[in-house]
């Protein structure tokens, strides 16, 4: 049996034993951590470890020991990526999703599943041109199709060949079907989490209306305020700030300790659920806000440094020169990486 041991109400958790330890943090997440691997309870302000029949309360926990949250997030051993990383700064990429089949069809579409029009597979491809370069170390997606086929058309341009997995933590029987037996094809590969938090805002009642057609039903103004007010939800629908209650708890919670721990992270989502990260990222008012509107599969690229979030890249318009706008670590990074290839 496993014998997990808790250094004091705050600390590591180190495994020792024959199977892996359960770990639940504050938003209920549970992962699975392998023998071996200590592991830092830190960003979790409230939760529950477990070890066959032992259990912890975990009630703060900020502890400096090495962190290994995934097993399959361990870095790569190019050389070159770990200078990157002792940088103490990660790349942060927002993607909305491509086109997709109601967006073409100007339909209201919120959570419901719909996949990618062919431009929108061109546009994801186009998108994962532009980040090649990037070592993308981790992706977040929604749980929607839209949002992950973007993902993974625009993994497929990535100069470093790494190969997007989609994690399935949903139970045990997924998390172990789904395991990877070998050390060095985890290193080769780039976990992906699809987090329903990051899904599109839901849009009650409007679901699979024509935008069009209810705007002159309701009239301009009254939809353009369901739209993009901050806090008027459409008919039982979700508004931009109950979108942002779950999306940006998911972000602050998940996405920000993987960028703290030096990984360049690429998030797919939608345009309401990245609308309220960005709020989040780049400090807009809740007036500031309305007027932010972002396109169909334009990378847009942040830099986190010394826990503050750099924009390089536009969200507001396709001019997004930033998005090549390299920090020095990563024009580095290009650099080695041209010199390797050619
Ligand atoms: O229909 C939707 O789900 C969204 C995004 O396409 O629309 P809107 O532009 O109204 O936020």
């Amino acid at each position: 049996m496993a014998n997990a041991v808790l250094h004091q109400t705050v600390g590591t958790l180190q495994l020792h034993g024959s199977s892996g330890i359960h770990f639940q943090g504050g938003n209920n997440s549970v992962r699975l951590v392998p023998k071996g691997f200590k592991v830092e309870v830190g960003f979790c302000k409230r939760g529950i470890c477990s070890s066959g029949e032992k259990k912890f309360s975990i009630i703060q926990a900020s502890a400096s020991q090495t962190s290994v949250f995934y097993p399959v997030l361990s870095p790569s051993n190019n050389g070159t990526h770990e200078s990157l990383k002792k940088s103490n700064e990660a790349a942060l990429i927002l993607i909305r999703h491509g086109e997709s089949l109601w967006n073409e069809k100007n339909l209201f579409t919120g959570c419901v599943d719909v996949p990618l029009t062919k431009k929108g597979v061109e546009e994801a491809i186009e998108a994962g041109k532009r980040i090649s370069n990037i070592p993308v170390d981790m992706i977040f997606t929604s749980a929607l199709i839209r949002a992950q086929m973007t993902a993974m058309l625009a993994m497929t341009q990535q100069r470093r060949k790494k190969v997007p997995i989609i994690m399935h933590n949903e139970n045990e029987q997924a998390r172990v079907w789904s395991q990877i037996h070998s050390e060095d094809t985890i290193k080769q590969s780039i976990p992906v989490i699809a987090a329903w938090q990051l899904n599109e805002r839901m849009y009650g009642e409007l679901q699979g209306l024509n935008k069009q057609e209810t705007a002159d039903r309701f009239g301009k103004e009254k939809v353009h305020e369901w739209r993009r007010s901050y806090d008027i939800p459409p008919p039982n629908g979700e508004s931009l700030e109950m979108c942002a209650e779950r999306a940006v708890a998911y972000f602050k919670d998940e996405i920000e300790p993987q960028l703290l721990s030096g990984k360049n992270v690429m998030i797919a989502a939608h345009g309401n659920s990245l609308r309220s990260i960005i709020m989040y990222l780049d400090k807009l008012t809740s007036q500031e806000v309305i007027s932010l509107e972002l396109s169909t599969g334009i990378p847009m690229l942040y830099i986190f440094k010394e826990g503050k979030f750099i924009r390089r890249g536009s969200p507001i318009a396709p001019t997004e020169a930033g998005v090549y706008a390299y920090t020095r670590k990563l024009a580095q990074y290009r650099q080695k990486l041209d010199e390797m290839l050619h």
